[in-house]
């Protein structure tokens, strides 16, 4: 349950309290004239803010921390509310601040701040001495110690030798100083029958004569168990019979100083009388064990576990808690110490008498008027065990399990400190404190949010190697000190208790319940679990009927709220689906075109990359055969000139010889017929000059035909150069069309997945069309009732909404596949 905000007409924002803090039936009662003339002097005004009272006790240093070199300076005090704490070399703040994150020195104040030297007395009177006043005065107070282990808290609460269960205590704790105090003021008024009995969290039960034996019996059993010789007994009986005197106390440790009682007013009333009752028990991994029970088993020492439970109201108390009535701070020693035999204590590496639990000393006190109780006030002192990092303590097995359990409900109540913090201030947030999570806090819930004064002392020592968890314990006392209780007004805290007989009836006539009332308070959680915490067994059988019948009417009206909160949620859900998957399908198409656009510009620049290729290699190859065969054009021609000038030439020899030879031939018939006519001279010279001309033409030609046979060369050459740039842009062609191939590849695949989309939009209109239907299912049909969260779960886990999961994975796949596709 979370603390409720309130805004007050005037702005300010108070963390209000929470519905287990105020009795619907008391509400109903009016204020009686005796209460209200009972105010304490020293503390604030009732309904206001305070916030809460945070001490600090810093223990000595013990021999052997000393020979460790334990003392490091790390604690320094700046005044008495102020405190600096330095980290030691080798700490692990010191390294952060070494590397920067953090700080090496760390300033905390407090309530009041209580050094080495001080002693018990002087922290009583500083610290709780108030509280225990207005405890008497009829408010319930809480006093918790936190600390780490081996801190000091034990010695603070319980004093020197209590604390180690021996005998007398030497040097009490606030406790034993507390229970003195109360005992000296009621002193002379105490009610000596012990008929009237505190019952479930702030009602009293008047026993009778059967029940009252059996509670002398159990209480005689109880002071047995420690054994004490039987004169001590008898001395305890007749001063138990007679009023309590300071000689009594047990607590031999104790002084009395009459100056403090009789400023802070003693009660003017003189027809009230006192009747006190305390309990004692323990919180030991997460179970309830009452210390004043005898164990199961000699051989376990273990105790049964106790319930936590809920008054109609919602207020938390221990069911079946052992109240003793004690009527001399003697008898309430003797519980004390039968409790601590009991105490769940386990050497551990830190402390050899280590508390493993939290043990909380609880005291009521009943003010009795006449036959009528007056109001019940509870005082209620809590050992916290102590905080510790399970690799330094070397914890295993049963102690790591004690730690685990230990660290875990000191986390709960430091988150629920922060909680009330947060909580509270100008910026408020109805934030949610887990009170219920822990059973410490559950608790002591009531007392957080206003029905009774809070206080916290914080413990530590000195010690180098504890640093860091002194620094987290004081960075917690940090967070707490600035929560603001919101105290409830007298008018409501101190109104009468309902007086109760045996079978749970209240005997007066104003009490009657309220089963609206009742059931207005009762929280949603308890009528939906029907969680067997909330005990009703107080109200008479017709009112459990009425509340019966009620309560079944309630849950149908809340089943079908339920019911249909899930349809409408159902349905929100499945329109947020639709969404997202048209938002998923809008982006698959986008995607796919964007890829298609891609894809095709992609090939359409790769096709021109190659095309330019081509040309540009083309062109290159051309150039350089151009640049290797290159013949100046001037030259060309005027080689071809000499060329047909020569062939011209050839041509003219060839006729000349022809016509030679023709002449010969005259010439040679002819000769014949000269040769007898003309001389031998002149033919042979004739001759030789024929010949020199022949020689010469046929030179000419020689040298005509070799340059012709190189020009055909070259032709040759050129042909082939031409072929090779032929087959490499066939090549070239031959790419691109492999490129066009891959091209229409990608395309059909595109046209591929844009089909499967279509096919997804199709399933989409059929989850639709079951969602549609799951709507117009008839909503007074019954269905098991088993939470929201399961229904939606179980609903998705359906054969119809399987469908939608399908839909919705195979989405995620395709987009997944898309995602990685383009690469
Ligand atoms: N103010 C003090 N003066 C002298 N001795 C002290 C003081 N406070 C604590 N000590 C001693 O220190 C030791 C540890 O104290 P104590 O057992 O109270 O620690 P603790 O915090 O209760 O430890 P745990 O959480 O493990 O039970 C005891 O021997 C106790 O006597």
């Amino acid at each position: 349950m979370a603390a409720t905000i309130d805004l007050t007409h005037d702005g300010t924002v108070l963390v209000a309290m929470e519905s287990t803090a105020c009795d619907p039936h008391h509400i109903e009662l009016p204020e009686l004239s005796g209460v209200s003339s009972i105010t304490s002097q020293n503390e604030s005004v009732d309904g206001c803010e305070q916030q809460l009272r945070v001490f600090l006790r810093v223990r000595p240093f013990s021999k052997e921390e000393l020979n460790n070199n334990e003392d490091q300076g790390c604690v320094v005090f700046e005044s008495a509310e102020t405190a600096m704490l330095h980290a030691p070399k080798g700490s692990a703040t010191m390294k952060c601040s070494e590397k920067g994150i953090g700080q090496q020195v760390h300033k905390f104040s407090f309530t009041k701040i209580f050094g080495p030297e001080s002693t018990q007395a002087e922290f009583f009177d500083g610290t709780i001495r108030l509280q225990v006043q207005d405890f008497l005065h009829g408010r319930n107070a809480l006093v918790f110690s936190y600390g780490v282990t081996n801190a000091g808290k034990t010695h603070t609460v319980q004093g020197m030798d209590v604390c180690m269960n021996a005998g007398s205590t030497k040097d009490p704790g606030i406790l034993p100083r507390a229970l003195d105090t109360v005992f000296r003021h009621i002193n002379g008024r105490m009610y000596s029958h012990m008929d009237l009995r505190p019952y479930l969290n702030s009602d009293v039960q008047k026993l009778d004569p059967d029940q009252l034996r059996l509670e002398r019996a159990a209480k005689t059993a109880l002071f047995s168990m420690l054994k004490e010789d039987s004169e001590s007994s008898r001395t305890s009986r007749s001063r138990s019979s007679s009023s309590s005197s300071i000689n009594s106390l047990s607590f031999s440790g104790v002084s009395y100083d009459q100056t403090v009682d009789s400023a802070e007013g003693v009660i003017s009333d003189v027809q009230c009388v006192y009747s006190l009752w305390v309990a004692y028990y323990e919180i030991y991994n997460e179970q309830v064990y009452d210390l004043l029970q005898p164990a199961l088993s000699n051989r376990t020492k273990r105790r049964a576990a106790l319930r936590l439970c809920e008054d109609s109201a919602g207020n938390s108390y221990v069911r079946d808690l052992r109240w003793v009535h004690v009527q001399s701070a003697e008898e309430a020693a003797k519980v004390l110490r039968v409790g601590n035999k009991n105490r769940s204590a386990a050497a551990t590496k830190m402390n050899q008498s280590s508390s493993r639990s939290h043990s909380i000393f609880s005291i009521k006190l009943l003010r009795i008027e006449g036959a009528d109780v007056q109001g019940i006030s509870e005082l209620s002192l809590c050992d916290l065990a102590g905080s510790e990092r399970c690799n330094k303590t070397q914890t295993f097995g049963e102690r790591l399990k004690e730690a685990g359990n230990i660290n875990n409900s000191l986390l709960i109540l430091g988150k629920c400190i922060a909680g009330l913090r947060n909580n509270q201030g100008e910026r408020v947030k109805n934030s949610y404190i887990p009170f219920r999570e822990s059973k410490l806090t559950r608790l002591f819930q009531g007392v957080f949010c206003g029905r009774g004064r809070a206080s916290m002392i914080v413990n530590i020592n000195q010690c180098a190697s504890t640093y860091d968890e002194t620094l987290h314990v004081m960075k917690f006392s940090a967070v707490a000190k600035e929560v603001v209780q919101v105290i409830q007004p007298r008018s409501l805290e101190c109104l009468a208790p309902r007086l109760l007989g045996r079978d749970g009836k209240p005997l007066l006539n104003n009490g009657v319940i309220d089963s609206q009332a009742v059931d207005d308070y009762l929280s949603e959680e308890e009528l939906l679990d029907g969680d067997e915490e909330a005990d009703m067994s107080i109200l008479p059988q017709e009112e459990l009927l009425n509340l019966v019948e009620s309560l079944r009417a309630k849950l149908m009206t809340e089943r079908k709220k339920n019911l249909l909160q899930e349809i409408q949620i159902r349905r929100e859900m499945g329109d947020a689906m639709m969404q997202q998957i048209m938002e998923i399908e809008e982006l698959h198409s986008r995607q796919m075109a964007d890829l298609k656009e891609s894809y095709e510009e992609k090939m359409d620049s790769t096709f021109e990359m190659y095309k330019e290729a081509l040309k540009e290699h083309a062109y290159q190859c051309a150039l350089e055969r151009l640049e290797e065969e290159y013949v100046p054009l001037e030259e060309f021609t005027a080689e071809q000139d000499r060329a047909k000038e020569l062939e011209r030439r050839v041509n003219e020899l060839e006729q000349k010889q022809r016509g030679f030879a023709l002449v010969l031939q005259q010439e040679n018939s002819t000769q014949t017929d000269l040769m007898q006519l003309n001389t031998e001279e002149t033919d042979s010279e004739r001759l030789k000059l024929l010949y020199k001309e022949k020689c010469a033409v046929e030179q000419v030609c020689a040298e005509k035909q070799e340059l012709i046979v190189s020009l055909e060369k070259r032709i040759k050459e050129l042909s082939e150069t031409l072929q090779e740039a032929g087959e490499s842009y066939m090549e070239k062609l031959a790419e691109v069309q492999n490129l066009q191939n891959r091209l229409n590849y990608q395309e059909r695949e595109t046209e591929h997945l844009q089909g499967e989309l279509t096919e997804r939009v199709l399933e989409l209109h059929g989850v639709k069309e079951d969602l549609a239907k799951l709507t117009r299912d008839p909503v007074g049909q019954s269905r098991p009732k088993r939470g929201l969260l399961v229904n939606i779960k179980e609903s998705m886990s359906s054969p119809s909404s399987g469908n939608l999961c399908r839909t919705i994975r195979k989405s995620v796949r395709t987009t997944t596949a898309l995602r990685k596709k383009p690469n």
